[in-house]
């Protein structure tokens, strides 16, 4: 049987004040744990937004200070209901052009996160004027793209008696999607990773000399060469797997032999045993490059918290069937996406569901320093999710 949902008073335009807050928070985008203008900003926002309520708890955890979590305590609770965004930045110098366009050199919302905040600051917004009726807990998280803030924030012991949601909701944008639209699947939404840096330790000389050096940015290319073959010949092609080297520094001078190479990657796969599978091949050319070379090898290997992102059987059933059902909501089933997120480990301890949200820029992927969200996806988007977490206070179990 069909069912079809209530159309709630939020399917307006975005409003000026959202708009306002989004092209705001583009323009101070920070890095993994050093978000501290962005928490202000949102504290602010908060803070105004629940003025009026008698039911809202503010927790700024002291182990991690640019964290911020709102708890509003439901009218007839059975449950707490999580939702959480990430509020943290890349390295990327922007090339976007836009009039709101990042004043921190060297740095920018390229992931979008500044779209994830916008909507979850509406659908708080929305919920500080209509009390929910079980409680409802938001968890501005720092650190998604490096330093595994979700994981930091889960063993610092965060999440404790009130505090801890029974389960948890979080998106992500994709400027593939059209704006607006709602994408998920059952299962495996995004991959693990692993980070990965090597360094190369071999002998500094004139250019003139190489006989009397050991050149690590021929060791650490060769290195990057053969490592390029572990996907190719190594990984099951139906199941598939990614390296990539994103930094790769060595060097002072063109005369100059160089000693060192240093190189940071990460690898993806669907699977926990396909990345532990890819990490082992990765040490063994590491060693075979160490013999070859005559050089030291310093490999090192960091799961972090970036878990295969798998989405809760029973709550991501209910999630897609609401999206389904809602004819206010475009929705679109999608393929799993060997992006990370450290909302992985997240759900390996509290059951929910991670959703994409469309931003509609196809011609850029998340991560381009040219990527401009289509903004209109920004109130469907709080239109979604304060309908399904609505929908999810009706719901008895
Ligand atoms: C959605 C997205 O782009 N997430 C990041 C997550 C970073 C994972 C980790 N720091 C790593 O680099 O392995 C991504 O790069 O997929």
């Amino acid at each position: 049987m069909r069912r079809r949902f209530k159309r709630l008073d939020n399917m307006v335009e975005l409003d000026q004040d959202l708009r306002k807050i989004y092209q705001d928070l583009h323009q101070i985008p920070e890095l993994a744990l050093h978000e501290f203008e962005t928490h202000d900003y949102l504290m602010k926002q908060i803070k105004q937004f629940t003025a009026d309520t008698d039911f809202t708890e503010i927790k700024v955890p002291e182990e991690l200070s640019t964290a911020i979590l709102v708890l509003f305590h439901g009218s007839s609770p059975k449950r707490t209901i999580g939702y959480r965004t990430d509020i943290d930045a890349l390295p990327t110098n922007e090339e976007t052009g836009l009039s709101f366009a990042s004043q921190h050199p060297g740095k920018m919302h390229a992931c979008g996160h500044d779209i994830h905040m916008t909507v979850a600051l509406g659908t708080l917004r929305y919920f500080a004027k209509h009390q929910p009726q079980d409680n409802l807990l938001f968890f501005f998280q720092p650190a998604e793209e490096s330093e595994n803030g979700g994981k930091l924030a889960y063993e610092d012991g965060v999440f404790t008696d009130q505090w801890r949601p029974d389960e948890f909701y979080g998106l992500h944008d994709n400027p593939q999607l059209d704006a607006g639209t709602i994408g998920c699947r059952m299962g495996t939404l995004f991959a693990g990773t692993t980070e990965v840096d090597v360094d190369f330790t071999g002998v500094q000389g004139h250019a003139a000399y190489p006989q009397f050096a050991n050149d690590m940015i021929v060791a650490a290319s060769q290195f990057i060469n053969q490592v390029q073959t572990i996907v190719s010949r190594s990984v099951d092609p139906i199941e598939g797997g990614v390296i990539t080297f994103g930094q790769f520094e060595a060097g002072t001078i063109r005369n100059v032999i160089s000693g060192s190479a240093h190189l940071k990657g990460t690898i993806r796969g669907l699977t926990q045993t396909m990345i532990e599978h890819i990490d082992e091949r990765l040490q063994e050319v590491t060693n075979g490059i160490a013999t070859s070379y005559g050089c030291k090898v310093d490999l090192k290997l960091n799961q972090g918290g970036y878990l295969p992102v798998e989405n809760n059987p029973k709550l991501t059933a209910d999630f897609i069937n609401y999206m389904e059902e809602n004819p206010e909501v475009t929705y679109q089933e999608t393929e799993p996406a060997m992006t990370g997120e450290d909302f992985g480990y997240l759900l390996s301890k509290i059951p929910g569901t991670m959703f994409w949200l469309g931003i509609g820029d196809p011609d850029h992927q998340l991560h381009s320093s040219q990527l401009v969200p289509d903004t209109k996806a920004i109130q469907p988007g709080i239109s979604a999710i304060t309908g399904f977490l609505t929908h999810r206070m009706n719901e008895k179990e």
